[in-house]
């Protein structure tokens, strides 16, 4: 039996299994099984492809893929945020046409890609897909772009984005495993995981382990632990966009609103837009910023003064002093002593923080270094 045919042949045992205590363990290992051989299929497939040569570089402050259908409007809606003025050109986009631009908000740099053909060819890795793929899993924040016409159309972008290890809105779970030379293995909890011991250590000896130490400290299901065995999943937030909103009666709203719930998308979050005639842009730009969890840092420089045209900015999960410091190149490093903060992470004006003090939007930050 070829790989594919073994694929198929779990996929369908999973499905033919029902799902109760008895077999949670079975179905476990099967998912595990799954997994492995996917990703041994994928090594087959792009040692053969010739593969490489498809990374995108990475410039400004975040980069935002948008994910859609054809023709629902993602080139026209690039253009109309970076406008004429965004500068576009040395990139290299081997054999993919990606459409970057550059969004200038708030003093930051968002880097916008409009990867298409992410339906055509992307289930299973045929064509192009992957590649753009791939070009999704190094983006900060995945902006679905639908047309108000054809909503439902989501369901099927974030299954594709499921298949390809690309986790939307989730975090991932905490499952520490520690290798050990004997004593087999050890489940660690401290509560109700949701999931039998036994069932746990079919997954990991699924996956090799005879002797470690697992530690699971939350609610976690089958799939989810899965993921937290292979490293190549990646976990990003998505935004919706509905675009051409100018095409509807403003009484059709209410049933667009109804479809997006049923997608299990709060109509109050998706951003209903024209693209074409360059409406809602501003609350979609204000999304995108609130989504990425981007903060304004001015600097004040010795001398210079507060910059506040140019601020740093950092993303999510990067807000501290010594990630500010990261962004301003590390010559800091050595010489760091303290940093003076001012705005709303302070308690006080001038506020004396060390590197691990978390900033805020807009805080005015002055590092003090010694000579
Ligand atoms: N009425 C209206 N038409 C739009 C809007 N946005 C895009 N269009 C039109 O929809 C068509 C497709 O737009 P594109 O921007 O090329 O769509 P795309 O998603 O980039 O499509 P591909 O290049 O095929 O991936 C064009 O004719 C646009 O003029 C909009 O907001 N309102």
């Amino acid at each position: 039996m070829g790989l594919e045919e073994e694929i198929e042949a779990i996929e369908e045992e999973i499905a033919n299994t029902p799902y109760n205590k008895s077999t949670e363990g079975h179905i476990g290992r099967l998912k595990a099984k799954l997994s492995e051989k996917k990703e041994k299929l994928e090594r087959q497939q792009s040692g053969s492809g010739g593969g490489g040569g498809y990374a995108v570089e990475k410039t400004g402050d975040a980069t935002v893929a948008f994910v859609g259908f054809p023709s629902v409007g993602k080139s026209t809606l690039l253009n109309a945020l970076t406008n004429a003025e965004s500068e576009v050109g040395e990139y290299e986009f081997t054999t993919l046409n990606v459409q970057p631009g550059m969004l200038k908000y708030r003093g930051a740099n968002i880097q916008l890609l409009d990867v298409p053909g992410l339906i055509e060819g992307a289930a299973g890795g045929r064509g192009g897909g992957r590649e753009v793929l791939s070009v999704v899993r190094t983006a900060d924040l995945v902006l679905f772009v639908l047309s108000v016409f054809e909503p439902d159309q989501y369901s099927k972008l974030r299954q594709e984005l499921y298949y390809n290890k690309v986790r939307l809105d989730t975090e991932p779970k905490s499952v520490s495993v520690t290798k050990r030379h004997k004593g087999g293995l050890k489940v660690t909890t401290n509560r109700d995981i949701g999931l039998e011991e036994a069932t746990v250590k079919e997954i990991l000896r699924e996956y090799g382990y005879v002797n470690a130490d697992v530690t699971i400290r939350e609610e976690i299901t089958i799939d989810q632990l899965v993921d937290a065995l292979q490293a190549n999943r990646v976990y990003l937030p998505s935004a919706v966009a509905v675009n051409k909103a100018d095409l509807i009666q403003p009484d059709y709203k209410e049933t667009v609103d109804e479809q997006l719930r049923e997608l299990d998308i709060d109509p109050e979050e998706a951003v209903f837009i024209s693209a074409e005639e360059e409406k809602g842009l501003e609350a979609l730009k204000e999304k995108i910023w609130e989504k990425l969890g981007l903060i304004r840092i001015y600097m004040d420089k010795p001398g210079r003064g507060v910059d506040y045209e140019e601020p740093l900015v950092l993303m999510e999960g990067e807000h501290t002093v010594d990630d500010a410091l990261d962004r301003l190149g590390g010559s800091f490093d050595e010489r760091f002593r303290f940093a003076r903060v001012t705005g709303e992470s302070a308690k006080h004006d001038e506020q004396q923080v060390g590197r691990d003090h978390e900033l805020a939007d807009e805080d005015v930050l002055r590092i003090v270094a010694r000579k």
